[in-house]
């Protein structure tokens, strides 16, 4: 960053950042790479585990690349919307929008070119129905989710379910059925973020209430409320996230996969109970570093017993 003391507005550049590599990093920056990354990785996974012995090639790439298209231009019209109270908080002030390094129209062309191009990547490689589900989720991550963060918590349940598809649409891309399995995946997904929601709902907790967001933390400062949902969606957590089992390739890989997902569990449950107990500093930090290991542990274990 630079030390510039120069002032900008909302239509000039700050001249620092003017260099088209910079306003690459802007527009990356725009579609939340990290959380597309860690998607990727589910979608990747539902194809996986769905995928017969003669899959294709062609259809994973287009429905990894799609989705991520998709989903980028899903966080770049989220941070469209949001502009004004990203401005208003510390952790997303120095986002390309609320500082001023990209032009709201700039955002919202770039947003709408990926989302055509997701589309028809997802239209041409996985299909129709891998198509709806992505343009679903968009739906509910753009049009649902993001104005419903001012106005009701409500909005989590909504935002997990934004989060939790992406697992699904690998999982149709490559010809899984919508059944147990796909429903255990989305669970899993789905209830995970609980407790890594309510860990961040209170570490930004003062960020929320500036910019009035109707958060579990800002309608409860206390964090008890927080707390109990953490509790409760890691408890949950652990039955469903048993269900895949069914998906190892033995019955030994199945007994190990069930206690790799029991001791993933306890973790998290212990994790959220610490944060419940005492909502504070120390433990929201370690329930969001529970959280963020939980994924990729989960993600490689099953993958290996399903090997
Ligand atoms: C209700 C749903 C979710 C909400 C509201 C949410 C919110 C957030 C926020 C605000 C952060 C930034 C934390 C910080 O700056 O300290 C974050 C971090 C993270 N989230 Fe989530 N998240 C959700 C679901 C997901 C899902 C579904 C994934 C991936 C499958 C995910 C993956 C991550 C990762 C990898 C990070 C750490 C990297 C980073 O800070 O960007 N999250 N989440
Ligand atoms: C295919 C497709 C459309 C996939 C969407 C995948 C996706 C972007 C999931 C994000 C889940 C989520 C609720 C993140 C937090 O957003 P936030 O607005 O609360 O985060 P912020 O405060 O950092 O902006």
């Amino acid at each position: 960053m630079s030390t510039s003391t120069t002032t900008t507005s909302a239509t000039t550049l700050a001249p620092e950042r003017t260099g088209w590599t910079a306003r690459m990093a802007d527009y990356w920056e725009l579609t939340k790479p990290r959380i597309v990354a860690m998607e990727l990785i589910t979608i990747a996974m539902g194809f996986y585990l769905a995928a017969a012995a003669d899959w294709s090639g062609w259809v994973l790439f287009a429905t990894c690349l799609g989705t991520g298209l998709v989903a980028g231009s899903a966080s770049t019209l989220n941070m469209w919307l949001e502009r004004h109270l990203d401005a208003l908080m510390n952790r997303t002030a120095n986002r390309p929008l609320p500082a001023q390094r990209l032009r709201p129209t700039e955002a919202l062309v770039f947003g709408s070119v990926l989302l055509v191009a997701g589309a028809l990547l997802l239209a041409a490689g996985p299909g129709v129905p891998t198509l709806l589900l992505g343009i679903g989720c968009w739906i509910l991550y753009v049009v649902i989710y993001t104005p419903l963060k001012t106005r009701s918590t409500l909005n989590t349940a909504v935002g997990a379910a934004s989060g939790s598809l992406p697992i699904v649409m690998g999982w149709v891309a490559a010809g899984g059925e919508f059944g147990l399995s796909a429903l255990s995946l989305f669970g899993v997904l789905y209830l995970w973020q609980y407790p890594h929601f309510m860990a961040i709902a209170w570490r930004c907790r003062d960020d929320y209430q500036r910019a009035g967001y109707v958060m579990s933390t800002t309608v409860d400062p206390t964090g008890r409320r927080a707390g109990i949902e953490a509790i409760v969606g890691s408890l949950l957590l652990l039955p469903v996230s048993l269900i895949p089992a069914w998906l190892a390739s033995s019955t030994l890989l199945a007994a190990l996969y069930l206690g790799w997902a029991v001791l993933l569990s306890v973790v998290y449950i212990w994790a959220s109970v610490a944060f419940a107990r005492s909502p504070g500093d120390a433990t929201s930090r370690t329930l969001l570093r529970a959280s963020l290991l939980y994924l990729p542990l989960w993600i490689l274990g099953l993958l290996l017993v399903a090997v």
